[in-house]
């Protein structure tokens, strides 16, 4: 089975997908996924037994990206070293055609031309097309491949690339059973992957898809704290994000709501309800969920002219 990635936007994402160990399906969310070594062969056998599918086909853009990313897949070893990168005209339809299974992940007001490429429509009949585009519907996808063209949705995000992803992928029909096998595969393989329904998408794309850059913000927020009051710049990023690690972690596997968590941290008359009356000062809870709100509405916009 063949993969074609029209784009290499989670750049790594194929080559790892031939070698990834199966992650829990988020459905019961507990254990974590653990990096591991792209070159061993149990990471191979555990590959097999996923059914992953083996051949990659790559597509980009420019002649600069191709090289980079022929870099990245290099670096992978041997399976990385299989992938093919392609670039230039005519290769999407070419990509499509050696495969079954078609990520697209292009940026979102190109779906439609890529999609009617010459060549394109014939090569996509009876293939499954994975978007990871934001704001792109099933039914504006749906309406630009042939009727035969089993099409999802999914939403992951960067932490992907060391296999710590969130994945959200559209619900399936009931008898789609081998394509959820495949999907889970595929994305269990970088991370967590849960199913919800479509049209929570946009949210999804806000919290998970952005998520990342808003944690991110915050924590580097925190590191800028540290260092006001005298700490190395280097171990304030390593403070601040382990303590975040660790605390979202907690929420995962333990499954207490992050309010208890807060509350057991918090000591009367100590210095974290001082901290967190200043925080509550700064309203960064209604910031930070307006915030997801904002994304969400600006999500739902996006793809929605084809220029
Ligand atoms: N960034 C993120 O964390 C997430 C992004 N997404 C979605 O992923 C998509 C890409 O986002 P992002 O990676 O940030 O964007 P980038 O601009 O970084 O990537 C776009 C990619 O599309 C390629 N491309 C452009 N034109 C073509 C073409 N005609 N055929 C094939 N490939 C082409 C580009 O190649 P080249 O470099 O050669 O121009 C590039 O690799 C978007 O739809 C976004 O909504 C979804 C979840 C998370
Ligand atoms: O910012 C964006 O539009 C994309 C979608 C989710 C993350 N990045």
């Amino acid at each position: 089975m063949g993969v074609a990635v029209l784009s290499g936007v989670i750049d790594g994402l194929n080559a790892r997908n031939s070698l990834g160990t199966s992650q829990q399906d988020s459905s019961h969310a507990s254990g974590t996924s653990t990096p591991v070594d792209l070159s061993s062969s149990q990471a191979i056998m555990e590959a097999k037994e996923c059914s992953l599918p083996s051949n990659f086909v790559c597509t980009v853009n420019r002649h600069e990206s191709a090289k980079s990313l022929r870099k990245t897949m290099d670096a992978l070893g041997d399976v990385g070293k299989q992938v093919k990168i392609l670039q230039g005209k005519g290769v999407n339809a070419e990509a499509v055609r050696a495969s079954d299974v078609v990520l697209l992940c292009a940026k979102p007001q190109m779906a439609h031309s890529i999609l009617n490429e010459p060549g394109m429509q014939d090569a996509l009949a009876n293939k499954l097309v994975i978007s990871i585009l934001a704001g792109v519907t099933i039914a504006q996808i749906s309406s630009w491949v042939p009727e035969s063209t089993k099409v999802v949705r999914a939403m992951p995000n960067t932490p992907c690339k060391i296999r710590e992803g969130m994945t959200v992928v559209s619900a399936l029909p009931a008898d789609w059973t081998f394509e959820k096998e495949l999907i889970l595969a595929i994305f269990r393989s970088i991370g967590r992957c849960r199913f919800l329904e479509e049209k929570h998408f946009d949210a999804c794309t806000a919290l998970c898809g952005s998520g990342p850059a808003f944690a991110v913000t915050v924590l580097e927020a925190m590191a800028d704290g540290g260092v006001m009051m005298g700490l190395p710049r280097a171990e304030a990023v390593e403070l601040a994000a382990q303590s975040m690690q660790g605390i979202a972690r907690m929420v995962l596997e333990t499954g207490v709501h992050p309010a208890a968590l807060k509350d057991s941290v918090t000591t009367p008359g100590g210095c974290t309800i001082a901290g967190l009356l200043a925080l509550e000062d700064g309203k960064v809870r209604s910031t930070m969920a307006r915030t997801i709100q904002v994304a969400t509405t600006h999500a739902a916009g996006l793809g929605q002219s084809k220029k």
